[in-house]
């Protein structure tokens, strides 16, 4: 029986991070972590839950354009979405009158992204796998049928696609044994938000390492001094051996960046995350040149709108790690390609996680790449933010540093009800409270 989809609600859930500058960087001093919270429901009673991550006031605006792309969901089947998964993309990304303001980009491709993950969740739900499981189990060719390539087919052809899953399915099942055992390595950010004081960092950093975390990120690109007094600080406590990174949140000019990024060098960053604007793709490429011999990398993602800027950064040589985020663009689907074209292009695959349900989400997405895509760890790893996990029915479980596999059927963002209640804003409870408080 064909599973018509009869209603989606979009909920502005938003959690008051700001409060303990949680999530802090050095262009979003003050986040409140929050989504866009869409379910889909069917004639049959099944539902799929999807979101994206927003900040704070920015959130009404993504619930609006949720609403504005519902009327092309509803009346749809789930198995007329998944036979031209291709065509429903398109149908949702080049509507004649609302790509006007995208395409493909911004606060309408960030809701393209909630509505398509909750079909995704609905879809692996309905073939009681999780995610990952679901992907890695598809026949290639209809793994690519869920991809769009226009735009991309100068760097990455279907056939180019098809040959590279074709290939990893050698070894495929010793990865998902591995994977099931280990887990996939992880790094944190949770103890070097730009508002903590060094004395919390300090504490943050000491349990970190206590519970076996060997990989830190440490915001920067607010002020010089500060910077290296926390990354000396850090560098410190890891020793030399521990992995440390770096994220600017596009604080910087072009140039600013290479004389910043050089004053730091001594702490061995692996990377610089979002040296400068997130579209400036020469720019990238200017300083993965310069820092090329310092040994320092370039990373960037979670600003970038699609799949054909990840294409020129990677035709241009300008990222050294690419981060995917499971909330920036369209979902499964344009990920799958940007996974694709960075496995041709041999360069990592690190992604973006945190916020809220960023984790629970992208998880799904780096155990396909590893098993059905790039079969290599080296050089990998996934962020991984220790926040608000608490909201969701089936949060990331993580062990030793690695990200265990889920295993509820769906895409893990599923969230409590009650949270969604009391966060939902501005009627929720704790939003009443603040308010209260504040007047
Ligand atoms: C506002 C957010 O916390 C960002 O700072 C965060 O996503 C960050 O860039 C990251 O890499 O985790
Ligand atoms: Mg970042």
């Amino acid at each position: 029986m064909p599973q018509k989809i009869v209603k989606l609600t979009v909920q502005d859930v938003r959690f008051p991070t700001s409060l303990e500058l949680h999530g802090s960087d050095a262009m979003h001093t003050d986040p409140d972590y929050s989504v866009a919270y869409v379910v889909i429901e069917t004639d049959q009673g099944m539902r799929g839950y999807g979101l994206t991550f927003t900040v704070g006031r920015g959130t009404e605006i993504v619930v609006c354009a949720v609403e504005a792309l519902s009327a092309l969901v509803i009346g749809k089947s789930l198995e007329e979405i998944v036979s031209d998964f291709r065509g429903f993309y398109r149908l949702l990304s080049s509507d004649g009158q609302m790509r006007w303001i995208g395409p493909e980009k911004g606060v309408i491709q960030l809701a393209t992204a909630a509505v398509l993950n909750s079909i995704w969740d609905l879809w692996a739900r309905l073939e009681g796998k999780p995610l990952w499981k679901l992907l890695v189990d598809m026949e290639p060719k209809k793994l690519i049928s869920c991809i769009d390539f226009r735009y991309i087919t100068d760097a990455l052809t279907e056939q180019e696609a098809l040959d590279i899953l074709e290939k990893a399915k050698e070894g495929k099942l010793q990865r998902v044994d591995q994977m099931l055992k280990e887990g996939y390595p992880a790094y944190t950010t949770s103890c070097a938000w730009l508002g903590y004081s060094d004395q919390l960092l300090r504490q943050l950093c000491n349990d970190a390492l206590k519970d076996g975390w060997t990989k830190f990120k440490v915001k920067v690109g607010a002020d010089l001094e500060d910077d290296i007094r926390r990354c000396s600080l850090i560098r410190q406590m890891i020793g030399p051996h521990n992995s440390l990174m770096i994220d600017a949140n596009q604080r910087w000019d072009v140039g600013e960046a290479i004389t910043w990024v050089t004053k730091l060098a001594e702490y061995k960053p692996l990377w610089i995350e979002e040296p400068t604007c997130p579209d400036d793709i020469l720019g990238h490429a200017a300083i993965s040149k310069a820092l090329a011999p310092l040994g320092i990398g370039v990373a960037s993602g979670e600003q970038c709108h699609n799949r054909v800027m990840f294409k020129q950064f990677l035709q241009a040589g300008a990222l050294q790690f690419i981060q995917i985020d499971s909330c920036r663009m369209g979902s499964v689907n344009e990920n799958l390609a940007v996974l694709l074209m960075a496995h041709k292009f041999n360069v990592p695959v690190c992604p973006h996680a945190g916020g809220v349900g960023l984790c629970e989400l992208v998880q799904h997405l780096i155990l396909f790449d590893y098993i059905s895509v790039s079969a290599s760890l080296d050089n990998r790893m996934c962020e991984f933010v220790d926040h608000l996990h608490e909201h969701f029915i089936s949060p990331v479980e993580i062990k030793n540093a690695h990200y265990m596999p889920p295993k509820d059927p769906g895409y893990s963002c599923e969230m409590k009800e009650a949270s969604v209640q009391s966060y939902q804003y501005p009627q929720g409870e704790v939003w009443k409270q603040i308010k209260k408080q504040k007047d």
